[in-house]
C-alpha cells in the first residue's frame, strides 16, 4: 500500500518510522511519502492561511497550495498506476472512523491523507479534488483536535496493521476490539498470583473450548456495560440464546 500524507508539519509523522509500521516499510508492504503543503507556495513567507471570508476567529487554509500539492500527488500516482488514490481528510465534521472504515481503507492500493490546520481547509478544495479522486471527511472522534495529523496517525496505524504481513499473529488482529463487533475481553499472563490477585482459573484449566467461552462472555459481558450499542448492531443471529441473556 502507498500512503501520501499532505501536512504543514511533515515532522509529525516520525512516529510512523518506529515499530510495526517502521518495520513494515522497511519491509515495503508500506510506503509513505510526506509531502510539505509549504513546498506548494510561491510567496517569501511560504504562506498557506488567510482570513476567512464572512469573518470569524482564526484563519482558514489557502486553496492554492492544496490544489497544487493534491496535482502532484494525484500525478504521482498516475505515474505509478494508480488512476485516483483515495483521499482522506480528517475533520471534526467527518464520519466518525470505524472498523469496517479501517478495513475497506485497508484494502485499497493507494491512500491519500489532506491534514487540515488552523480552522479548516478551503471548502472548494475538496469540491475539486471530488473532480478527480474518491474524498472522504472522516473524525477519530466527538472532540477536536489542533489538526488533522494526530488523526491521520491514528487512521494509518488502524489500517497499517490490517495489512498482511504487519502484525506478526494475524489472529490476533482478528480478535481484536471491533474486529468481530464486540470489546477485548480481559487478559492475563504470568504470575498466576500478582499482589493477591488470581488469574481466573479457567484460563489456567487448558479446557480450551471453555477458555474460549470464558473470553467470548467476557467480551459480551464488556460490551453490553461499556458500549451496549454494539451489541444491537451485531447482525441478527450473532448472540446464541445464553448469550444474549447475559
Ligand atoms: C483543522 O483540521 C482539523 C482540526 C481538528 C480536527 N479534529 C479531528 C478529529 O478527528 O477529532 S480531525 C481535525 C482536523
Amino acid at each position: 500500500m502507498h500512503v501520501d500524507i499532505v501536512s504543514i508539519f511533515p515532522e509529525y509523522f516520525r512516529p510512523l518510522e518506529l515499530s510495526l509500521i517502521g518495520k513494515a516499510r522497511a519491509r515495503g508492504v508500506l510506503d509513505v511519502h510526506l509531502w510539505d503543503l509549504r513546498d506548494f507556495t510561491h510567496d517569501p513567507h511560504r504562506t498557506v492561511d488567510d482570513t476567512p471570508y464572512g469573518g470569524g476567529p482564526g484563519m482558514v487554509m489557502r486553496p492554492e497550495p492544496w490544489g497544487e500539492t493534491l496535482d502532484a500527488v494525484r500525478a504521482e500516482a498516475a505515474r505509478l498506476g494508480v488512476d485516483a488514490p483515495l483521499l482522506i481528510v480528517p475533520t471534526p465534521a467527518g464520519e466518525l472512523l470505524t472498523q469496517r472504515a479501517a478495513e475497506r481503507y485497508a484494502a485499497e492500493p493507494w491512500l491519500a491523507f489532506a491534514c487540515g490546520r488552523y480552522e479548516g481547509i478551503d471548502e472548494r478544495v475538496l469540491l475539486d479534488a471530488r473532480r478527480h479522486m474518491r474524498v472522504e471527511e472522516v473524525s477519530i472522534g466527538d472532540y477536536v483536535l489542533a489538526g488533522g495529523e494526530a488523526a491521520t496517525l491514528v487512521i494509518v496505524e488502524a489500517v497499517a496493521r490490517l495489512l498482511p504481513g504487519v502484525v506478526g499473529n494475524q489472529a490476533s488482529v482478528l480478535d481484536d476490539s471491533h474486529a468481530q463487533g464486540l470489546l477485548e475481553g480481559p487478559a492475563y499472563t504470568k504470575p498466576a498470583v500478582w499482589r493477591g490477585l488470581e488469574v481466573p482459573e479457567v484460563l489456567l484449566s487448558g479446557n480450551h473450548a471453555a477458555i474460549a467461552r470464558w473470553r467470548r462472555e467476557q467480551a459480551i459481558r464488556r460490551t453490553a456495560v461499556r458500549r451496549p450499542e454494539l451489541l444491537d448492531a451485531l447482525p441478527p443471529g450473532s448472540l446464541t440464546p445464553h448469550e444474549e441473556a447475559l
